[in-house]
């Protein structure tokens, strides 16, 4: 299959092109953890992803690049069922979570959103403790027992809270910088601490994959390069996916690299190093060498 675009569509600079199917056939070697087929979506009557195929592998880093607009937030989205919370959004299509199907009826969405934990481009701590802050999903998905009901009935846990706070900071590499503050108010913290609290967080719940939009675009060289190797560190045991503007970023952090362009097409899917250095379409390699977007 394949489609081509008018020039009302097309981004200034991006030059016309046939896309081939066999571009975005990206083989890797296991089962893909997220498996999108034919995923559509509409905001009213804008079409903004259109027909996405795209298996993502296990345990590794997944970068969404390409220029603003074209829908890779969207796409991100899509994952978790963020869109759902969208009134004007309409998604069509499949997206499978170790083969199994996500927008089916009677799916649970409180514990979709735990196996598929979201982290934005502004950190968004809660204005309360940095603990409170990480042992907030723990306690609201009850892996916590805490409060009077559960010491009355012997269940008080603060061990374990203790325990999975320390945890979860310190896979987010922040431990050492707040372990003798954690009862601080996280507001006081600066942007890529905040940022690696965000991550904490969403790692207290134990989750299966890790969705991160733009994660690091609202810090400084310093504390973004502290959210690049430890979005490296977690692709050991978490399977990550990143949307990011920075194409040198997604060049260093991403095992393979997913390139949307104009109109909500994904163009270009394979291994970060064969996008980089060699990619089959030409606005792929237009838009990596910065002649348009
Ligand atoms: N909540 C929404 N309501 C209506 N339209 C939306 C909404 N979110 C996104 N869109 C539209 O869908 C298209 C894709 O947007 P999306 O934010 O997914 O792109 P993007 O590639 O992530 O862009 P950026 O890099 O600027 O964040 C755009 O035309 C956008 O205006």
């Amino acid at each position: 299959m394949s489609t081509q675009h008018t020039e009302s569509e097309r981004t200034a600079g991006e030059s016309e092109e046939r896309i081939d199917s066999a571009w975005t056939n990206y083989e890797f070697e296991g089962d893909a953890k997220i498996s999108a087929t034919d995923v559509n979506v509409h905001y009213g009557e804008e079409h903004a992803l259109k027909n996405i195929d795209l298996d993502i592998p296990e345990k590794s880093v997944t970068a969404l690049i390409g220029p603003s607009g074209c829908g890779k937030s969207t796409f991100l989205r899509c994952l978790n069922r963020m869109n759902d919370r969208i009134k004007s959004a309409r998604v069509d299509g499949s997206v499978e979570l170790d083969g199994e199907e996500i927008y089916q009826d009677g799916v649970n969405l409180v514990e979709l959103r735990k196996r598929v934990g979201m982290v934005f481009q502004q950190p968004n701590p809660f204005p309360k403790s940095i603990r409170d802050n990480v042992s907030y999903g723990p306690r609201k998905h009850g892996d916590i027992d805490t409060g009077l009901l559960s010491r009355l009935l012997g269940r008080g846990d603060d061990e374990t809270e203790d325990e999975l706070v320390e945890r979860a900071l310190r896979q987010a590499a922040l431990w050492d910088e707040v372990s003798d503050r954690l009862d601080d108010n996280a507001l006081g913290l600066s942007g890529g601490q905040q940022q690696r609290l965000c991550i904490a967080r969403c790692l207290a719940v134990d989750p299966e994959v890790i969705l991160m939009d733009e994660p690091a675009s609202a810090l400084d060289p310093i504390a973004t390069a502290k959210i690049e190797d430890l979005i490296e560190d977690l692709a050991e045991d978490y399977t990550v996916v990143v949307v990011t503007h920075s194409m040198q970023q997604a060049a260093r952090i991403s095992d393979q690299t997913a390139v949307f362009l104009t109109g909500g097409e994904l163009v270009e899917y394979g291994d970060t190093d064969q996008i980089f250095e060699n990619p089959e379409s030409q606005r792929v390699e237009d838009y990596i060498t910065g002649k348009f977007g």
